[in-house]
């Protein structure tokens, strides 16, 4: 459903942060990217909705290249692809129901959008999404008044408001207590087993990957090093993804 081809991304015009990076997320599963600090996670999925432009290679997402597209087919493309942030991203002050609704706000016209107008049958699906969450009981609290687990929940619900095929989790986790962790971490695996969405996350808990992901993309210095069955995660194949220029000293990638 989605598959990356030789994605290369220099933000300077002279090193490269990805060099041709390839791999595949198939159809309602969890696939985890791990690999070290500044390893080119965060621009791998952030070039995927092309909320950053990459200089080379092809991001089918059903077959389309995301790279082609004008700018009104990709609004269309990124209606379907959900997107959940560290740092959460909700507006604070509006309550966690006006937060769900923002995800339809992609198939609004521009004037019920601004106006923030929303049908009774948007209003009755963003309360299920909230249940959905376990926050039924907050959907008319504002969000700064919510625990960071919750807030990443309402994130979750707000990006199931947009229908998607796919969510990108850029480090969903890296804010959150054990507890909360385990909440949303469940849940997103849920989304995958459940609802047949396929959820790509960042993360920096190799434990965590291992507990919920189907499959693992490692990355070292803009590469792949690793891309297999998580089964296939061996200590060893940990140690090679976070060893220092990893993709300079012999490439660990596995084709399933
Ligand atoms: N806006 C930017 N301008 C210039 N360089 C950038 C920018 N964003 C990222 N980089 C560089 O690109 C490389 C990859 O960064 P990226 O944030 O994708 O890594 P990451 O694996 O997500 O790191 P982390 O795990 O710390 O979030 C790094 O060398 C980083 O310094």
């Amino acid at each position: 459903m989605l598959t990356v081809n030789h994605l290369a991304k220099s933000y300077d015009g002279e090193k490269k942060s990805l060099t041709d990076v390839s791999f595949s997320v198939r159809s309602g599963e969890v696939t985890v990217i791990i690999g070290p600090s500044g390893a080119g996670k965060t621009t791998i999925l952030r070039s995927i909705n092309q909320l950053i432009r990459d200089d080379e290679g092809e991001i089918l997402f059903d077959q389309i290249d995301m790279r082609q597209l004008n700018r009104v087919q990709l609004r269309r493309a990124r209606s379907h692809i959900g997107m959940i942030f560290q740092s959460y991203n909700l507006i604070e002050p509006l309550t966690a129901i006006e937060n769900v609704l923002h995800g339809c706000l992609g198939t609004k016209s521009n004037f019920a959008g601004i106006f923030s107008i929303y049908n009774n049958r948007e209003k009755e699906e963003a309360l299920k999404l909230l249940q959905k969450v376990g926050l039924e009981e907050f959907a008319y609290q504002q969000c700064r008044n919510l625990s960071g687990g919750q807030k990443q929940r309402v994130g979750i619900a707000r990006a199931l408001m947009q229908h998607p095929k796919i969510i990108l989790c850029d480090e969903p986790i890296a804010s959150l207590d054990p507890k909360s962790t385990i909440t949303v971490m469940d849940i997103l695996r849920g989304l995958a087993v459940n609802d047949g969405i396929s959820v790509l996350i960042n993360l920096h808990q190799v434990d965590i990957a291992r507990e919920y992901a189907d499959h693992v993309i490692g990355i070292n210095n803009g590469q792949v090093v690793f891309d297999d069955r998580t089964q296939a995660l061996s200590d060893a194949a940990i140690t090679g993804i976070y060893r220092k220029n990893a993709n300079l000293e012999g490439s660990l990638v596995h084709e399933s």
